[in-house]
């Protein structure tokens, strides 16, 4: 039969020019190089759109975004209650009709012994000097006073907000690179913002490979059910990428390769595909990358995971590739896409939390990683049921311990890395 033709070369692809290449990555440096190599691709891509505030909560705001008016904007009551100037009794002013009519109220001046009602968050009139709650006012006909039952500490300068004691017209309330909360998005709605610059979401493919997985079911001998279409799309999207499409390829190499070339002409920033990663006949996956693709971080100086090859190619676009047991692939997953992510989305990289082992564990001949769990005490154990093919310790686990090849012995401290969910 004859040999098919070489496929035709990618478009050219600089972007990831000045990043690290590194083989069997240790895993610190791994994740520096994954967040590197996200931060480069940002060079491909459009820098900000302009969204609602409805839409901006888990975006990464693209620049800062400074106050529009100053916070409160206008001199405010904190109760309900009048507002008086000078010594008293007081005069009321307005009978009870201006508690609602801000203007007329925000046009007043008082003089000494005059005094309005006013409601919370209402505007005061100028020359106020305190506001007296109504629990303490004593009001007859026009007439107020003090209630006999009003401590000393409600007698003057009480419950004002005066104008922008939160902040000033144009000073900056939120940072670029910050995830925005809800609790960003009030800010930015009180302050007069209506939009405002975020990152566009970057989307993310995922191929799937391997003949024996199937999507639904109890399998049967040989075969396995897919542990990865239900899980790593919304991780990803947790993390703020937008996954696009999943495809399950079967163990055929120019399948695989078709697959690949349609993500990379369509410039999608970030393709995992699972399986086929080991260096053996059958493992296509790779074969094909290290042809296809400059490797970036070609295996990792880790367990589980350690067959994990990250890639870079075509004029936008990163080859995750995991290995298809299923710890080692979340292992990798966030070890890499969550550093990787970050770096894209303009965010800084997560850094590991130092935390304490309760008891010895041994180390091997690579640092390892193992899905761990935190005792009342706050110490740290691995879970139990961890292998490579396993999930029950990372059902269980809260975070992924680091395991140094010398090991730990008790009471010791190491790196523990968040789960990304
Ligand atoms: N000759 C060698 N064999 C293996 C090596 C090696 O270096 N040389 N490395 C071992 C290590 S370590 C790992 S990790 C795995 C890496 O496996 P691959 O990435 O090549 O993945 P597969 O062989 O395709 O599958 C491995 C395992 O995972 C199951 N799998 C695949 N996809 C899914 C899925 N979507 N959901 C659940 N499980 C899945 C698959 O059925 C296999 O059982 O290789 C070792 N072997
Ligand atoms: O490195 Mo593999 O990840 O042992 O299963």
């Amino acid at each position: 039969m004859a040999e098919s033709a070489p496929p035709p070369p990618l478009p050219d692809g600089t972007w990831w020019r000045g990043v690290e290449v590194v083989r069997h990555a240790r895993r610190g440096a791994a994740q520096h190089i994954a967040h590197e190599l996200g931060r480069a691709l940002v060079s491909t891509r459009s820098s900000a759109v302009s969204v609602d505030l409805v839409d901006a909560v888990g975006a990464t705001l693209a620049c800062d975004v400074h106050a529009l008016c100053p916070v409160p904007h206008y001199a405010s009551s904190a109760m309900d209650g009048y507002a008086v100037c000078g010594s008293g009794p007081w005069r009321v002013m307005t009978g009870d009709t201006s508690v609602h009519d801000a203007a007329s109220t925000a046009a007043l001046e008082l003089a000494p012994s005059q005094a309005v009602p006013v409601v919370t968050g209402g505007v005061i009139p100028g020359g106020t000097d305190t506001v007296i709650r109504d629990e303490y006012a004593l009001r007859t006909g026009d007439e107020l006073r003090f209630d006999d039952s009003c401590p000393t500490s409600e007698l003057e300068g009480r419950h004002i907000r005066p104008a922008g004691t939160e902040c000033r017209s144009g000073e900056r309330i939120l940072t670029a690179g910050s995830v925005l909360s809800p609790a960003d998005i009030a800010l930015a709605a009180v302050s007069g913002v209506d939009k405002v610059p975020v990152v566009p979401v970057p989307d993310a493919r995922l191929l799937l490979t391997g003949s024996e997985v199937q999507s639904s079911g109890v399998p049967t001998p040989g075969f396995v059910r897919d542990a990865f279409a239900p899980t790593v799309p919304p991780v990803l999207t947790s993390l703020g990428a937008r996954v696009d499409s999943v495809r399950r390829l079967p163990d055929d190499a120019a399948v695989f390769a078709a697959a690949l070339d349609v993500a990379i002409t369509d410039r999608v920033p970030l393709v995992i595909t699972t399986g086929g990663t080991a260096r053996s006949r059958a493992d296509h996956v790779r074969a094909h990358l290290e042809r296809r693709t400059t490797p970036i971080i070609d295996e990792l100086d880790l367990q589980p995971g350690h067959p994990t090859l990250f890639a870079a190619c075509g004029p936008g676009t990163a080859v995750l590739a995991l290995p298809g047991n299923p710890l080692a692939a979340m292992t990798a997953l966030t070890v890499l896409a969550v550093p990787f992510l970050c770096g894209l989305l303009g965010r800084p990289a997560p850094v590991p939390v130092s935390v304490t082992v309760a008891h010895e564990i041994a180390g091997t001949r690579r640092e390892r990683l193992v899905p761990a769990f935190q005792h009342a005490d706050g110490a740290w154990s691995p879970c139990r049921q961890i292998g490579a093919n396993m999930l029950r310790g990372l059902s269980s686990a809260q975070a992924l311990l680091s395991v140094p090849v010398e090991g730990l012995s008790a009471g010791a401290r190491t790196e523990a890395l968040a789960l990304p969910w």
